[in-house]
């Protein structure tokens, strides 16, 4: 079934409002880009608990807690508790702690930002990291294996070194040491253009290990485990909206939600939604999360 842009009618609009009980945002590229909110995020927002449904937010961007989430959701004038807050340095800690099981006396190498480290510590998972300076000849000596190190985990890193993949490509040639990235989005939206995403920086390790990292971002439905995890809730009347047809929105048709609905204020254009052989289909779209006001 093609997808179909929701028409401005206000009919028609409040019929599809009218079908889910709960809404799963995305945030880079649906209400936000970088630090500038989108047009009229926090009167959609409103609007939506208003009509007295429940709001999460589902992001891949790894580089904040749950908790500095929802200070920036605050501080952007959208009110939220922390657990309606899934992001994929949760869904990667969480899955490490409860899912993998990693043993106490083993740690995790981080290629990542604080958001990594902050949700790890809260699991009570030893983390190790580099601080990304220059490779020295004592490291090309130093650097090798380490059966102390039981996980690499990846993700969006703006700092990257090459120093930082030459460590974690020596602990990765044991092939005990598990490879997890907390997503892997190629491209990040930000500043109303195209930036290397999470996907742009566990390439280089998938390139020289032949190993392909398991993601803990969507699509995976780690992410709705580590959802229902905190909170139960009818998928049948919840609805993911998306940016990015290969992350969101098969997140939710493959987690079995009620329904989909992509923005193009992200990384997905229209002409890929409407292309033979989509990455998925969203049940409809819209050019702007606030058309949804009609
Ligand atoms: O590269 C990344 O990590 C992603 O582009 C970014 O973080 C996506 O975040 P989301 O759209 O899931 O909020
Ligand atoms: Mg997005």
């Amino acid at each position: 079934m093609p997808s179909r842009k929701l028409s401005g009618k206000p009919e028609e609009l409040a019929a599809f409002i009218d079908k889910f009980d709960i809404f799963l945002f995305d945030c880079d590229g649906v209400l936000w880009q970088g630090k500038a909110l989108l047009p009229r995020t926090v009167e959609t927002l409103a609007h939506l608990r208003n009509l007295g449904k429940h709001l999460l937010f589902v992001t891949n961007n790894s580089t904040k807690s749950r908790a500095t989430y929802q200070k920036t959701l605050q501080d952007f004038g959208i009110p939220c508790d922390v657990n309606e807050i899934f992001c994929s340095a949760y869904s990667s800690a969480i899955y490490i702690s409860r899912v993998l099981q990693l043993p106490r006396d083993k740690k995790v190498y981080v290629i990542g930002e604080s958001g990594i480290e902050e949700e790890l510590a809260a699991e009570g998972i030893t983390y190790i990291g580099d601080d990304g300076g220059d490779i020295t000849p004592e490291d090309y000596d130093s650097f090798g294996p380490d059966e102390d190190v039981g996980v690499v985990l990846c993700g969006l890193d703006r700092a990257i070194s090459y120093r930082k993949l030459a460590r974690a490509y020596q602990y990765l040639r044991n092939p005990e040491t598990v490879f997890l990235a907390t997503n892997i989005d190629s491209t990040f939206p930000t500043h109303g253009k195209l930036f290397p995403g999470a996907g742009a920086i566990s390439a280089p390790l998938i390139c020289m290990t032949g190993r392909t990292p398991v993601s803990l971002g969507k699509p995976s439905q780690a992410m709705m485990d580590a959802i229902e995890g905190v909170l139960k809730f009818d998928k049948k009347r919840a609805c993911m909206v998306g940016d990015r047809l290969d992350t969101d929105i098969r997140f939710g048709i493959e987690g079995g939600l009620g329904g989909t609905l992509a923005v193009l204020t992200g990384v997905s254009t229209e002409e890929e939604i409407l292309e033979e052989g989509a990455a998925a289909v969203p049940d409809v779209y819209l050019d702007r999360l606030c058309d949804i006001l009609g």
